[in-house]
């Protein structure tokens, strides 16, 4: 009898099999490929330009509703990015994000309905503490993505590392991961704490969420 697979609608997608392979093992799942490093240009530009137009702004705690500023838990500046606006490297990334949520549904019924994203610039010695991305009441933000923008000459003594706090069969294991440009690192908000370390230069990023409703 012919494999169930292949009789779906639609064609199975190698490099987003082995994401959702990796978050079901291990939680979450790093790509270096999510985003082609002339959309990570793109979008690089576009944020920079708009940061130097201070449209920016200091970012909080909490949800939107309930927003804090805190420095002493996160030092970075954010700017919400809208779809609806017209502009190719928008474009470019919501079209992958949206093809990826699509599969994801599709294959593993996540129920993904909404989506938000916003563009982040952590300043020289800035960081984020350990937290998690789901709020006490709300938990509604499934999978958290983040992807990197910053320049090609990123260095690991540049700082500026994502740590994942991961569950052990016999403790935590932290995960360390490099913010080099272009790569996306996707993982289950409900379960996984992590931190920013402190940047030692600007460091750039497009910080988001796949929620269930
Ligand atoms: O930029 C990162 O590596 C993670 C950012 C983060 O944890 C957040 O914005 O919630
Ligand atoms: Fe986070």
């Amino acid at each position: 009898m012919e494999e169930l697979y292949n009789q779906l609608d639609f064609a199975v997608k190698p490099h987003y099999e082995k994401i959702i392979s990796d978050i079901l093992e291990n939680g979450y799942s790093v790509v270096d490929d999510l985003l082609s490093p002339v959309t990570v240009n793109a979008l690089r530009a576009d944020l920079l330009e708009k940061y130097e137009d201070d449209l920016f702004k200091k970012a909080a705690i909490g949800n939107r509703l309930n927003e804090v500023i805190q420095t002493g838990i996160r030092g970075d500046f954010i700017l919400w990015m809208d779809e609806n606006v017209i502009n190719t490297s928008h474009k470019f990334f919501f079209d992958r994000i949206n093809d990826l949520a699509s599969y994801l549904n599709r294959t593993c019924f996540l129920g993904i309905m909404r989506k938000e994203f916003h563009y982040a610039v952590y300043p020289e010695g800035k960081f984020y503490a350990r937290h998690l991305d789901t709020f006490q009441n709300d938990d509604r933000r499934k999978l958290s993505i983040v992807c990197y923008l910053n320049e090609d000459d990123w260095q690991p003594e540049h700082g500026g590392e994502l740590v994942l706090y991961l569950n052990g069969e016999n403790g935590e294991i932290p995960k360390t991961i490099y913010p080099l440009p272009g790569r996306a690192v996707i993982f289950e908000s409900r379960d996984i704490e992590h931190e920013v370390k402190p940047a030692k230069r600007e460091r750039l990023s497009i910080t988001g969420w796949l929620k269930t409703r």
